[in-house]
């Protein structure tokens, strides 16, 4: 089964404000480096890169103003039958958390890598401490998700033609009204989204091994 592997790289990386996040640096390579080396067994890899980015040697897309419309223009030019969409603002890849999600993928259409939530979970009211939620009963949504790439094209179609924007493709699918299985994550796969998850991450690549 042929493997697309799509990588949304447009964002602006606001939160950190330092410029577009897949062109940080950590350990010596960029964020967009670290996930293609992750990704170097793929079929194919596609990549969407920020308004007036090029990059020769790599299928690229332009990339929309939202996540979800930079995967939309992925998912259009992807050729494999399975998909994974994974967010270049998580470098490190763990071989072993992707093999466990295509697993998934091939036998049910669409899964998402999730992690457990490690701390208490409280609702916020007004600055004060509210009711606390069962954390047995919530996941943090990491990626790469998988899909069946007729099953994600067709419900990013459909949300855009119903003006519907999600944060991610699990939701989409699920919009669509396909399950989508969880499938266990691994803590590594974080999101470098603060400017101190920059120390997080440069740490990390200094032991890095998988
Ligand atoms: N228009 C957009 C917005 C986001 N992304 C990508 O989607 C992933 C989501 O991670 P996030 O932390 O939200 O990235 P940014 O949007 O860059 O961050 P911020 O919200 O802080 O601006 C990133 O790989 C980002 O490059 C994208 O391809 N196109
Ligand atoms: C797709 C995602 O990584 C799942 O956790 C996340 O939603 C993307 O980040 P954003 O902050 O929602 O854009």
């Amino acid at each position: 089964m042929k493997v697309s592997v799509l990588l949304p790289a447009a964002g602006s990386g606001e939160r950190i404000g330092r410029g577009p996040k897949a062109f940080l640096r950590v350990g010596g390579k960029t964020l967009l480096e670290w996930a293609l080396e992750g990704f170097a067994w793929a079929d194919e890899v596609v990549v969407a890169l920020p308004p007036g980015f090029r990059m020769d040697g790599l299928k690229t897309v332009p990339g929309g103003q939202t996540r979800q419309q930079s995967v939309f223009n992925l998912v259009q030019a992807a050729t494999g039958e399975v998909v994974l969409v994974h967010d270049v603002a998580r470098p490190f890849v763990v071989r072993s958390a992707v093999e466990r999600l295509l697993e998934a993928v091939r036998a049910t259409g669409a899964a998402s890598l999730v992690v457990s939530v490690p701390d208490t979970l409280v609702r916020e009211e007004a600055g004060r401490y509210g009711e606390v939620i069962a954390r047995e009963h919530h996941r943090l949504v990491q990626t790469p998700q998988g899909f069946r790439r007729e099953l994600l094209w067709q419900a990013h179609q459909q949300a855009r033609a119903a003006g519907i924007e999600f944060t991610d493709d699990a939701q989409l699918v699920r919009w669509l009204g396909h399950p989508v299985v969880l499938v266990e994550g691994d803590r590594r796969m974080f999101k470098v989204t603060y400017p101190e998850d920059l120390i997080l991450a440069e740490g990390l690549a200094q032991v890095w091994n998988c």
